[in-house]
């Protein structure tokens, strides 16, 4: 077994333990999370619903290794992040951690596969091994007949199931969805977090999805809110 790392089925793929963050405002400081405690379970889906400004993108960058917490622990698939490097942060975020924003962020001169197959690719992969699994991923988010046009020739919740698809592309243990759905119509968006939910059974991915949308938070698997900021179950 590698040093660090701890084996077990009920391991959590995500662990964060007492973590602060506060932000300077002014001549004082702004307090977001104190505290928090977090476990991720494999394969669970959790909502993270708050209100505006209470620290949810700030949540999600800091368990996604973007940024660092003031203190506290940010433990990935048993591999404790505070102590490594940025270099070694970077490496295991490339590798473990899947991201996904309002704004789909796709390379607009890229056809939706292409904008699959361009991560792996990049990690390392040939293209027909990269292509095999873009398209799987593609089919899990029902884009297949979609696969070879641009972003510009898709619907907003089209780009957005490509979207999904490529942060899953070099399959990570964990995807943090920061608003996946804000920008989509409520039909839409049930749509999409279906392909998503498709996708995280599949793959048995697990997921932390900050959303305001009440409705998608009452379909996953466990919800989460921040008060004072902490980590508080919602039932
Ligand atoms: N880099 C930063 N520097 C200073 N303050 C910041 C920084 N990032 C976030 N904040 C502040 O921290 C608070 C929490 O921000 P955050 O974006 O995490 O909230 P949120 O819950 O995701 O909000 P929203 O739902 O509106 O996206 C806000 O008051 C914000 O202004």
């Amino acid at each position: 077994m590698t040093a660090g790392i701890i084996t077990g089925v009920e391991e959590p793929v995500l662990k964060l333990v007492g973590i602060e963050k506060s932000y300077r405002e002014g001549d004082g400081v702004l307090p977001i999370l104190r505290q928090a405690d977090f476990s991720l379970f494999p394969g669970e889906v959790c909502g993270l619903v708050a209100p505006s400004g209470a620290g949810k993108s700030t949540l999600l960058h800091i368990a996604g290794l973007l940024e660092r917490p003031d203190t506290g622990e940010v433990i990935i698939g048993g591999r404790s992040c505070g102590s490594l490097d940025d270099g070694a942060r970077t490496a295991i975020r490339r590798t473990e951690v899947g991201f996904v924003y309002q704004f789909h962020h796709l390379l607009p001169e890229f056809t939706a596969i292409e904008n699959v197959v361009v991560p792996q690719m990049i990690a390392g992969l040939d293209r027909k091994e990269a292509t095999r699994r873009g398209m799987e991923l593609l089919s899990y988010m029902k884009l297949e007949q979609r696969a070879s046009h641009l972003p510009a020739e898709l619907s907003g919740g089209e780009r957005q199931r490509v979207a999904i698809a490529r942060s899953v592309a070099n399959a990570p243990r964990v995807l943090f969805a920061d608003e996946p759905t804000g920008n989509l119509d409520p039909k839409t968006s049930h749509y999409v977090f279906d392909a998503l939910q498709a996708l995280v059974r599949a793959t048995g991915l697990s997921a932390v999805i900050a959303t305001h949308n009440h409705e998608l938070a009452a379909r996953m698997d466990r919800r989460i809110t921040l008060e004072e900021g902490r980590i508080v179950e919602l039932e």
